[in-house]
């Protein structure tokens, strides 16, 4: 093992979101399902992996829902205030990590909306990325016909959808060259969506690593009763 597998590596959890398209008072990372919060789900699932030391959970300023954790299934947790935007968040989580996670350390940057992952995945994620010289995202292919919509709700034109794949989490990147993309692209204006956009935005070329179609992220009602319904599934069929 090279001297980064020895070492664990940490996740900075993105947690700070309102959650506008799912609606309701109550930020989706909070909402339970199977008695837990999506946020302890996302959590639990990564550190199922035993590679996984701990985790940044980033919150909205003063978010009074934040249970205390400083620890979760035996490892440690810390917080920070997130920002306006998801990479705002990630640049503060960053900054919150423990002194000891060096700067060409790897890092997990995971959805705390993206309660499904699968530890099997995770560890693809992990042992493929931390052999790339640059990082590797979770992804899944494209398996749908795609359109581009027109102004009047008509179809444009159908996209070309050969080698286009939907960006999931965990993302996995160096921390400062992660810190320095995300830190480029906000001076810039480019509202960045995914670590590996501000990678890309450097010239940098992450490995797509293929995911489980269901590693969901928890958007709108319907995800989560989809969620519900994994849960249960996997309740019943422990793998
Ligand atoms: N300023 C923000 C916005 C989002 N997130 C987090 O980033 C993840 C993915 O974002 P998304 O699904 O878009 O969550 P929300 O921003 O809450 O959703 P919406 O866009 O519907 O408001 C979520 O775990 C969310 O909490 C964050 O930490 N800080
Ligand atoms: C990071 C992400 O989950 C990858 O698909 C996605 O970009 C988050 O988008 P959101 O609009 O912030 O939910």
């Amino acid at each position: 093992m090279t001297p980064d597998q020895v070492r664990g590596l940490w996740a900075v959890v993105p947690a700070a979101g309102r959650g506008a398209r799912f609606g309701g008072d109550v930020p989706k990372q909070y909402l339970e399902v199977g008695g837990e919060p999506l946020l302890a789900h996302a959590l639990r699932a990564l550190f199922a992996h035993a590679a996984v030391s701990g985790a940044v959970v980033v919150l909205a300023e003063g978010d009074g829902r934040w249970p205390g954790w400083n620890e979760f299934a035996g490892k440690p947790l810390r917080t920070c205030a997130g920002g306006d935007s998801r990479a705002d968040s990630v640049l503060a989580g960053l900054a919150a990590l423990p002194d000891d996670v060096r700067a060409d350390d790897f890092v997990l940057v995971h959805d705390a909306a993206r309660p499904n992952l699968g530890v099997d995945d995770l560890g693809q994620l992990l042992e493929r990325g931390r052999n790339d010289p640059v990082g590797a995202i979770l992804a899944a292919p494209v398996r749908d016909t795609l359109k581009r919509a027109g102004d009047d709700g008509g179809i444009d034109r159908t996209e070309p959808r050969e080698r286009l794949w939907r960006a999931l989490t965990p993302q996995l990147f160096r921390r400062l060259q992660l810190s320095r993309a995300l830190e480029n692209a906000r001076d810039a204006g480019i509202a960045i969506t995914d670590e590996s956009m501000a990678m890309e935005r450097q010239g940098l070329r992450p490995l797509l690593v293929e995911g489980a179609e269901d590693n969901i992220k928890v958007t709108t009602p319907a995800d989560l009763a989809y969620f519900e319904f994994l849960l249960q599934r996997k309740e019943r069929h422990p793998a």
